[in-house]
């Protein structure tokens, strides 16, 4: 495995675990994510991403080990505290459907009994590139693809130190996804956060993050920069997930060089 240690870390598992009965959902795991990072978290269904990702915010806690915040054990610091540091992308699109846009993305500060500024509503519309004016619209108003880009702003609203997204652009078309994708590298970046991701697809993982974290059977069985992944590094787990994109590519690439099948060019 790549060496990640170099940095201070924002967020530390130790040992962290979570079982359900006998499943053991996320067997103990060791590893630090470092300040300013943008980790891809993949792996196949049930492998245990979303159960990792949610033990960061204490949405689930762990049946053994534990997980540190700048530090702290997160069960440890207060729930408001953790909330505004740490943004939290559902999975799906998650907006609650008898609120406005604004009251959507207002909802974090409201919970912990502030209101947030309409100017500032404007400026995290704009930051997502929607019209400020869209805050007073429902969210059935609005494409799957602007919904998410709400979802992205509402992560943001507290200003947070650490964004975690769970397969965040899932249910969006490939070019919407695209360009999402690549609208909150830029934001990870301008804002200066700390991005940990859950994501299926591996050619976002490998184009989207500076380190891949794989997930089998509740294991970390690889962490790896994108290009070790390209070089064929990771192991045979790894490697399945990157053989994927590869091979599309590939039939692409083919497809261009061969002859119509229909005689037409
Ligand atoms: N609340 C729960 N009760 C019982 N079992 C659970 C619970 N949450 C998760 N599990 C089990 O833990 C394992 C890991 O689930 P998890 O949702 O973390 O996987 P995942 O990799 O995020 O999957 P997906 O990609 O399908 O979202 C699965 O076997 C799942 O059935």
């Amino acid at each position: 495995m790549s060496d990640f240690s170099a940095g201070e870390a924002l967020v530390r598992f130790e040992g962290t675990e979570r079982r359900y009965g006998d499943v053991i959902a996320v067997g103990g795991i060791t590893c630090e994510i470092a300040k300013g990072s943008f980790v891809a978290l993949v792996g196949s269904s049930g492998s245990g991403k979303s159960t990792l990702l949610k033990m960061v915010n204490t949405l689930v806690e762990p049946t053994a080990g534990r997980v540190l915040f700048a530090g702290d054990d997160v069960t440890t610091v207060p729930q408001a505290k953790l909330r505004r540091r740490v943004g939290y992308v559902f999975q799906g699109i998650g907006l609650f459907p008898h609120f406005t846009v604004g009251e959507n993305i207002a909802i974090g500060p409201r919970l912990a009994g502030e209101a947030l500024a309409e100017s500032r509503i404007e400026e995290l519309l704009t930051l997502v590139e929607l019209e400020p004016d869209m805050a007073s619209r429902m969210p059935d108003e609005l494409s799957g693809g602007q919904r998410q880009r709400v979802g992205v702003a509402r992560a943001l609203a507290n200003d947070p130190e650490l964004l975690i997204m769970d397969e965040p652009f899932g249910a969006l078309d490939p070019i919407t996804r695209d360009a999402l994708g690549n609208k909150v590298r830029e934001l990870h970046e301008a804002l200066g956060l700390t991005t940990i991701m859950v994501t299926h697809d591996m050619a976002e993982a490998l184009l989207l993050a500076d380190r891949v974290l794989v997930m089998d059977s509740g294991a970390l069985v690889a962490d790896e920069a994108p290009r070790a992944l390209l070089k064929g590094e990771g192991g045979d787990i790894a490697q399945g997930l990157v053989a994927v994109p590869r091979e599309q590519a590939e039939r692409l690439s083919a497809m261009e060089d061969a002859p119509a099948k229909d005689g037409r060019a």
